[in-house]
Parts: structure tokens; C-alpha cells; sequence
């Protein structure tokens, strides 16, 4: 096989493993093919165009890398799920989801050993909605302060000495070898992740058959499943980058088992619901699970969310 697969890759350090860890797999699955790094450079005069500007933050990363494989600059793009849009542009697709890591939450502190060792009033560190909900839940004394930057920089800041704690996935430190920052992982009972997260997902034309067959390697079928299920959910509660909304699916044998949260930011409520299905059943799933939450008043706390964010 004489093809060259391209990758588009954003410069953070997380964009790049997950980059060069594909790059590597799919070396060693197909010995012939050469694969290489597109690190994209900012655009961010193309992010100024209405259509684009409406997607709003993380979007736009995941805009800029679709816009290189719909110009035939790249052939791939690697993306971490939990960061990719419900919808693809005409002419691309996800076609493969990888093995997932650790997909917990992960409470990284210099002094503390876990959320339930911090003294009443401590600070804690992080700018995801649906993290501070369920901190806040189980811990109102605590003081969310805002953190925001890629994993090396909310790490610093950290050391800085301006955070007793942050939280953080658990799946970027791994990759990028600060596993042993993590003082403890969060159960997901205690703080349920966001959709996605932990999995790598791999978008391309749609066109392209030849790439589609060579990805087939890397992808992880349990791993699709229980993301397609969560993704559902999202997309049924309209979830964006900024909203209090948790899931995660997990597989017990052929069956998908998928837990929502909808939480206001506060901390004053949180709304759970959990449902089960086969595998083939995923989408509905995730549909039924988001159905059961919006029952129980969660546009109520989405709207009051976006009507903050400055949303429609
Ligand atoms: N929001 C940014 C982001 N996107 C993916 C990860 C971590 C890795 C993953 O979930 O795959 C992170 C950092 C974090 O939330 O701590």
C-alpha cells in the first residue's frame, strides 16, 4: 500500500499524543503506509465568519482541523470526543472511536488527598460547569474558582499556589504522563463525566473508503457504543461546550447502561436518570435517558444557563 495518511492535529500537547499515538498505531498495524503530522497554525480570521462564530469555543478547534480535511490539506483529524460536536459538515464523519482510557474525573491537589480531606472554604479549580455542579453538590463550602488552559498550564497554576485542589480529566494527565499528579480519581457516582470523555474519536471524508478500511484497527467497538449512547443524550439535550450536563455509559455484557445528570451550577439541584438497552438500542438510549431528565425541569436549568452564557 502506497498511501499517506495526514493527519490535522491542533498544537497543544494533548492534540499532539493523541496525534502521534494513532500515527503510531496505524504504523504498526500497516507497515507500508506513511503517516504524518499536520499541526495547524491559528486561522483565526476564518473564525470570524458568522456561521463558524455561532459554534463558540471548543467548536471552533474541531471547525479549524474540519476545514484542512474538507480542503484536502489532511486526511484525518483526531479529536478527543468529549470535545466534538453532535453534527459533522457535509463530507465528513467520525469512522472510528478508539479503546477508551480512564474516563473518570481526577482530583489533583500538592496538600489534600481527596475531595472529602479539603477544609471547609478551600479553593478549588476548574471552569466546567458540570464539574463545579457536582462539587458543589456534595461540598458547598467550597469556592470554585475559575481554571482555564490546556493541562500544563491549569498544572502550574496549581503549583502557582493559587488552587488547594483542581480537577481534571483523568485521561489527559494519563497520556501525557502526569499520572502521578492524580491525588485521587473521582468515582463516577461522585462526579459522572462528561460524554465522551477519555475516548479518541477519528474524523474523515466520507468519500474516502480506502482510509475508512485502514482505521478499522484502532476502532474499539464497546468504546463506540457507550459513546454513540452518551452522544445521543447530548444532542437531545442540545448540550453545547458550557453546559451542566454529565453521562456515561458502561456495557454489562450485551447491555448498555447509561446514567444522565443535569445540574445547576450551584449545586442545588442535580436531576439523575439512568436507563438500559441492547447495544443496537444505543441512540434510543440515549434519547430515552435525556427525556426522563428534561420530565423532571432540565430545560429550566439548561435555559437559566444559557440565558447567563449569553446564549439564545
Ligand atoms: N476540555 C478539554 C479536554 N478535552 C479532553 C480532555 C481530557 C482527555 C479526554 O477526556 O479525552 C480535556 C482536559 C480536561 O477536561 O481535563
Amino acid at each position: 500500500m502506497s498511501r499517506e495518511i495526514r493527519i490535522a492535529t491542533r498544537k497543544s500537547a494533548l492534540a499532539l499524543w493523541q496525534a502521534e499515538y494513532v500515527k503510531a498505531r496505524l504504523e504498526a498495524a500497516h507497515p507500508n503506509l506513511k503517516v504524518s503530522l499536520v499541526p495547524m497554525v491559528s486561522r483565526g480570521d476564518k473564525l470570524l465568519d458568522a456561521p463558524l462564530a455561532k459554534i463558540g469555543g471548543k467548536g471552533l478547534f474541531v471547525k479549524e482541523l474540519e476545514t484542512a480535511l474538507l480542503e484536502n490539506e489532511a486526511d484525518i483529524a483526531v479529536h478527543s470526543m468529549k470535545d466534538v460536536p453532535m453534527d459533522f459538515p457535509e463530507g465528513l464523519g467520525l469512522y472510528c472511536i478508539c479503546e477508551r482510557e480512564d474516563p473518570r474525573d481526577a482530583f489533583v491537589s500538592n496538600t489534600y488527598a481527596d475531595l472529602d480531606a479539603l477544609p471547609a472554604g478551600s479553593v478549588v479549580g476548574t471552569s466546567s460547569l458540570r464539574r463545579q455542579a457536582q462539587l458543589l453538590a456534595r461540598r458547598p463550602d467550597l469556592n470554585i474558582h475559575f481554571l482555564r488552559g490546556n493541562v500544563n498550564t491549569r498544572l502550574a497554576k496549581l503549583d502557582a499556589g493559587d488552587y488547594d485542589a483542581i480537577i481534571l480529566a483523568a485521561a489527559g494527565l494519563i497520556r501525557l504522563g502526569f499520572e502521578s499528579r492524580i491525588a485521587a480519581r473521582i468515582e463516577v457516582l461522585d462526579s459522572l463525566p462528561a460524554g465522551g470523555q477519555g475516548a479518541v474519536g477519528i474524523e474523515c471524508r466520507t468519500d474516502d473508503a480506502e482510509i475508512h478500511q485502514l482505521l478499522t484497527v484502532l476502532h474499539d467497538q464497546p468504546t463506540a457504543w457507550r459513546v454513540t449512547a452518551e452522544r445521543a443524550l447530548n444532542k437531545h439535550l442540545n448540550g453545547g461546550c458550557q453546559v451542566p450536563i454529565a453521562c456515561y455509559a458502561e456495557l454489562e455484557g450485551d447491555q448498555l447502561w447509561l446514567r444522565g445528570l443535569v445540574g445547576q451550577p450551584d449545586g442545588g439541584r442535580l436531576l439523575r436518570a439512568e436507563g438500559r438497552a441492547d447495544v443496537s438500542e444505543a441512540e434510543t438510549l440515549g434519547i430515552r435517558v435525556a427525556e426522563a431528565l428534561l420530565e423532571q425541569g432540565a430545560a429550566g436549568i439548561l435555559q437559566a444557563v444559557y440565558g447567563e452564557a449569553g446564549h439564545p
